[in-house]
């Protein structure tokens, strides 16, 4: 059997299940001045296949099948990676810093909503399909690195010339999440946003401060210690593939400026000072 036919017979059918819809704001328009990792065209802009098969045709073209432990659940629903973007309002010039692009469904969406993306893929094989599929576009930087451990300030400046902000838009791997919740939130003075696709539970357990265990707790502290936290939506397992064992949720996190809040060493020292507080 050949590797695409031995990964088509895992293939759901194309899900009709819609997500609810939800009040979005509009689509904000601002532009950077310049961005040095990306022309300022609009030329790179990329019209592609839609999700669906443009995920599974990536796929099968590589005869790759999906890395559990990278949390390889791909999106093949574009109505999802619309609503996204939406919910991050990314508009013509924004920078977007996207972790884990995998087939880039959602890079798509991004590009064509007019956003230069900085993509951190960990998965060697998905950073060149990525880079691949969106060869034509000065668009589009895939950086080949394990995101928990790159130095993603250094990266995002090179990319951005001014001190502007700029958001995150991401389907996580749901094995990372909270890591890249403690990595991303008190980044306030680079990224105004952060919109992420998290496990539906991570999700509420992140932003429902009403749910107390001495657990998550502290986590939920360090959220609205950093940011406005808000549940947007939920997107059913049906949306993935392969379907994991959980729905997922999106969730926007507005970042607080640096100057909004006292001053934290690091986040570790955060995490003591607030476990000794409630000890
Ligand atoms: C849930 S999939 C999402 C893929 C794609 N964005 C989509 O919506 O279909 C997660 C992606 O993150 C990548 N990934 C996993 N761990 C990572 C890490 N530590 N740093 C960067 N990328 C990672 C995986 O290889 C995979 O491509």
């Amino acid at each position: 059997m050949t590797p695409a036919l031995h990964l088509l017979q895992y293939l759901p059918p194309l899900s009709t299940e819609t997500t609810p819809k939800h009040g979005l704001r509009p689509l904000r328009r601002h532009s950077f001045s310049y961005i040095k990792a990306c022309s300022n065209t609009r030329n790179g802009r990329t019209k592609g296949p839609d999700d669906y098969h443009a995920t599974l045709k990536a796929l099968n073209s590589k005869g790759r099948f999906p890395r559990k432990s990278l949390g390889q659940h791909y999106m093949l629903n574009s109505e999802v990676n619309e609503q996204l973007a939406s919910a991050a309002a990314v508009g013509e010039g924004d920078l977007v810093l996207e972790i884990g692009p995998g087939t880039g469904s959602l890079t798509n969406v991004l590009i064509n909503a007019g956003a230069y993306v900085l993509a951190i893929e960990k998965d060697p094989h998905m950073a060149a399909l990525v880079s691949e599929r969106f060869a034509d576009t000065e668009r589009l930087k895939v950086i080949n690195e394990d995101f928990l451990k790159c130095h993603i300030r250094s990266h995002v400046l090179l990319a951005l010339e001014s001190a502007k902000s700029l958001q995150v838009v991401s389907n996580l791997p749901f094995n990372i999440s909270t890591d890249v919740v403690k990595q991303l939130l008190p980044m306030g003075d680079i990224f105004s946003e952060v919109v992420l696709l998290l496990q539906e539970e991570a999700a509420l357990r992140l932003v429902e401060s009403s749910l107390r265990t001495p657990e998550y707790r502290p986590i939920n502290i360090f959220v609205n210690f950093y940011s406005d936290p808000e549940v947007k939506f939920k997107v059913p397992r049906t949306n993935f593939f392969p379907q994991p064992n959980v729905d997922a949720a999106v969730v926007t996190f507005r970042l607080k400026r640096t100057k909004d809040y006292p001053s934290v060493t690091s986040t570790k020292s955060f995490f003591s000072m607030v476990v000794q507080f409630l000890t």
